[in-house]
């Protein structure tokens, strides 16, 4: 097989010449739908502010505003509100402001703060009286165990579900500062306590959740499949959600004048990637350390084109990590990895979305593609944050899928999670979770033990077949997302996931950023691979006659 290390010097994979956009004999029916983003009035969020202020006053208690249904909350008129309702404000941006300005002057883009949250060690199951606070630069306990972000649960409980539900529904689809973004619409369960001056956000979030009704129907005979797709996004995976939480905490530490000179990371691609567009916007110095030859040509030129500082060292991910967690212990350079647990509070929005796109209703199954293993531990915390505060009764069962080229977790969930062993992962198409020692290791083991989790792998063969029937049915999937893809056709055949099922795929980066292997694999130049659905170009002369004998033959047709 060919090595899908792909190099910028060899050009590995890229044939020259394979320019002809690929066509389908059977033309396709639009399978995708969004559902259930809410869209409520302008006044929803100001109005139930006023309502838990008269509640507070005459009830002493800051407690539960009276949650309206969203229809009602959808008429009240600006006009009939409390009668302490401000002065009337133009709702139209005065000249010279930002929409920061903007959202300053309108009061209401900044909820009364009673809500905090702090690093603790993630040591489950033995209680320790050791906190952080946030504005500490610290990634590990003193015991050297991972952080995690633990919020105040009881200031967030004074609250009901339902004025939570409304109060995201409220924020969804709108450009107030910073509530715009997916992430910061949950604000109050991510960072609570940052400035919203603080916040360096492109409004990231609010992916699309569509219907995969072709794959579901023809492929595995499922009525109710979605995918989640957070590659649709601004570098084009979903590592946007969490790393401008990590870069907005980085702008406020250093606004508060701690000694932070840049922020780094190992990657395999996406991290980097997002880590440089959020440091870029934000004017902070990005250093990344990235595998070479060992990530798409695509990814690489993001940080480069972003203006990072890219170390492009001679080893894999995994010494990369290595060295950039030596180097951020000498320099003040922050870790903007998931080994920082900040990063998790962003990306478990992504399952406090789904819930939400489904008007709250929990799906029975979520599959995701695990490498490093942050995701599947923010993807449990979501869904878990979700049910402590009422919005959910229950949490989905996770899957985390692994490319059997890189299976340490799977390894592990065969052995009854008795015994963990890094591995030297081998080279996979589904380059960016090519990881032998993912650093959550212990979050992810937690996360699928507490959901009755499964863990499955795809070899090569499998996730390259699964990503190319999957864009047959009208998408663009990223090998990672052919992973997981794999994990559902398996649970599936061996009748684990039902036909009815409410499955979420999550899909975590864009086809676009793969380029290369889709179209080695299209043209049947992989090694060792029957590249059984490859759809290559069909080479014509230039004239009607072998045109016409093409399609007759291609369409059978007389
Ligand atoms: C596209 C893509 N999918 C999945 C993953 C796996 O996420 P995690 O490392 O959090 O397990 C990564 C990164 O590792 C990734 O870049
Ligand atoms: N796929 C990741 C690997 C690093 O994961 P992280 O979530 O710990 O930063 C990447 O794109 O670098």
């Amino acid at each position: 097989m060919a090595s899908p290390a792909l190099s910028i010097a060899s050009g590995v994979g890229v044939r020259p010449g394979f320019n002809v956009p690929s066509c389908s004999s059977a033309s396709l029916r639009s399978s995708s739908s969004s559902v259930g983003q809410a869209r409520l009035s302008r006044c929803v969020w100001e109005s139930s502010r006023r309502q838990q202020k008269r509640l507070r006053s005459s009830s002493g208690r800051r407690e539960l505003a009276p949650v309206l249904a969203s229809a009602e909350l959808n008429t009240v008129p600006l006009a009939e509100v409390a009668a302490d309702s401000p002065a009337p404000i133009s709702d139209k941006r005065l000249d010279n402001e930002d929409i920061k300005e903007e959202a300053r002057r309108h009061g209401r883009s900044e909820p009364e703060t009673t809500f905090s949250a702090k690093y603790v060690p993630f040591t489950p199951g033995t209680p320790s009286t050791e906190e952080y606070s946030l504005d500490e630069v610290i990634y590990r306990s003193k015991t050297g165990a991972l952080l995690d972000v633990q919020h105040d649960m009881d200031a967030l409980k004074k609250f009901d579900a339902n004025y939570w539900k409304n109060l995201f529904d409220s924020r969804v689809g709108k450009t107030t500062w910073p509530y715009g973004s997916g992430v910061w619409s949950k604000k109050e369960w991510v960072l609570p306590e940052i400035d919203n001056d603080d916040i360096v956000s492109v409004f990231e979030g609010n992916s699309n959740l569509f219907w995969a009704e072709r794959f579901g129907r023809e492929v595995v005979q499922m009525n109710d499949l979605w995918v989640k797709h957070c590659g649709i996004s601004h570098t084009g995976s979903f590592k946007d959600l969490g790393m401008t939480v990590l870069v907005s905490q980085v702008n406020r530490l250093r606004r508060l004048k701690k000694p932070v000179v840049g922020v780094g990371c190992a990657s395999t691609g996406d991290t980097s990637a997002a880590l440089s567009a959020y440091c870029a916007a934000a004017g902070i110095p990005a250093i990344v350390f990235l595998p070479a030859n060992k990530i798409s040509i695509a990814q690489l030129v993001q940080p480069i084109a972003n203006g990072a500082l890219v170390l492009s060292l001679d080893t894999d991910f995994d010494g990369c990590m290595r060295l950039i967690r030596e180097v951020t212990a000498e320099l003040p350079i922050y870790l903007a990895n998931s080994l920082n647990s900040l990063r998790l509070e962003g990306q478990k929005t992504a399952a406090i979305e789904i819930c939400q796109q489904f008007d709250w209703q929990v799906p029975d199954w979520v599959i995701v593609p695990g490498g490093n293993l942050g995701n599947i531990y923010a993807f449990y915390k979501g869904f878990n944050m979700c049910k402590e505060l009422g919005l959910i009764d229950r949490i989905p069962r996770l899957v985390c899928a692994q490319a059997a080229n890189a299976n340490p977790l799977y390894r592990a969930y065969k052995d009854g999670f008795e015994n963990f062993s890094p591995i030297t992962a081998s080279a996979t198409f589904a380059s960016a979770i090519q990881i032998g020692d993912p650093v959550s290791i212990d979050r992810a083991i937690y996360a699928l033990q507490r959901c009755d989790g499964i863990v499955e792998e795809a070899t090569e063969e499998e996730l390259m077949d699964a990503a190319a029937i999957a864009d047959q049915t009208g998408m663009f999937t990223c090998p990672h997302t052919g992973v997981a893809l794999t994990a559902l056709m398996k649970l599936r055949k061996r009748g684990v996931i039902g036909p009815t099922d409410r499955t979420v795929v999550v899909s975590t980066a864009h086809g676009l950023k793969f380029t290369q292997s889709k179209i080695a694999y299209h043209s049947k130049e992989l090694e060792g691979l029957a590249c059984t659905y490859a759809n290559p170009p069909v080479a014509v002369r230039d004239d009607f006659g072998s045109v016409m004998d093409v399609l007759r033959q291609k369409l059978s047709l007389r």
